[in-house]
């Protein structure tokens, strides 16, 4: 057997044509809203539209469903892949941390210089999606995003351990970087700036970092069911008002 650049045995290919787990099985039995989930027709995981309810009507649900994720012990619950568009109209994702959510919308905070930043300056707007897998669920925000205000990247900022405050303060995020070696001794010459790694000055908030506001147009809630017959139920702001559809798998 050939070996690998880590020199690890070569395994053998995965077979991705028939790597696939069905749903429908039900979350796992520690997790869940018993009252909630029993929905219309007592089937206690069968997504439905009443399951909604409040003002904006999906954020009771989705705050219902992350901390089921974070009950399950899910990595990282609230992480979610942002979707960009840049200038040519060419798409991006990556994880982000979601760091609020209520009737406003859904944050997160970035460098605004970064590949991202220039993404959502040319085209404002993007789509989130929380991928809980292990519960067989998957949320989608889609919509117009604005920046926080820096008062409330401030508020954020020093909720933040020290070391990250200062490999963002390092870090022109996305821009390249020779080597490895070159990113530390400018993360140790700016942690030298402001007092140390262990010191006590607070680190100033870097003129390009702060948080964005995604404010959701278009809200779905997916469950996974048996047979690929999977539960979809979609919130779209149309003249003011959310208008509830389920769609068809
Ligand atoms: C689980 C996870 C969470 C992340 N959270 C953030 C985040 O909240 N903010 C951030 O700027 N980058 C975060 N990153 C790094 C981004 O995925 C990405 O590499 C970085 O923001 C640069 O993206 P860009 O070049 O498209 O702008 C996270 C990565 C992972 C895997
Ligand atoms: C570069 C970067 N910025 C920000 C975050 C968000 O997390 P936190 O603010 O909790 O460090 C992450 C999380 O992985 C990250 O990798």
């Amino acid at each position: 057997m050939s070996e690998s650049i880590d020199g690890a045995p070569r395994r053998p290919g995965i077979d991705l044509p028939n790597m696939r787990v069905g749903y429908g099985g039900g979350i796992p039995p520690n997790v869940g809203d018993g009252d909630r989930a029993a929905g219309a027709d007592g089937v206690r995981d069968n997504l439905d539209p009443s399951w909604l309810r409040g003002d904006p009507p999906w954020l009771d649900l989705f705050e219902v469903w992350l901390h089921e994720a974070l009950d399950a012990r899910i990595p990282e619950p609230n992480a979610m892949v942002l979707g960009t568009v840049d200038a040519h109209g060419l798409p991006a994702t990556r994880t982000v941390l979601c760091k609020g959510a209520d009737a406003a919308g859904i944050v997160f905070f970035t460098g605004y210089d970064s590949d991202k930043g220039h993404d959502l300056a040319a085209n404002p707007v993007a789509s989130v999606t929380f991928p809980w897998i292990a519960l067989e669920r998957q949320v989608h925000f889609r919509g117009a995003v604005v920046r926080v205000s820096p008062e409330e990247t401030q508020d954020y900022w020093y909720k933040r351990p020290r070391g990250s405050q200062l490999s963002a303060l390092a870090s022109e995020q996305s821009r390249p970087i020779g080597s490895r070696a070159e990113l530390e001794a400018k993360a140790a010459d700016v942690a030298a700036r402001c007092g140390g790694i262990d010191g006590d000055t607070p680190v100033p908030v870097p003129p390009q970092w702060g948080g964005y506001r995604l404010e959701p147009a278009c809200v779905e809630f997916w469950q996974g069911r048996a047979n690929r017959l999977h539960n979809r139920i979609r919130l779209t702001m149309v003249d003011g008002v959310w208008e509830v559809l389920r769609l068809q798998p």
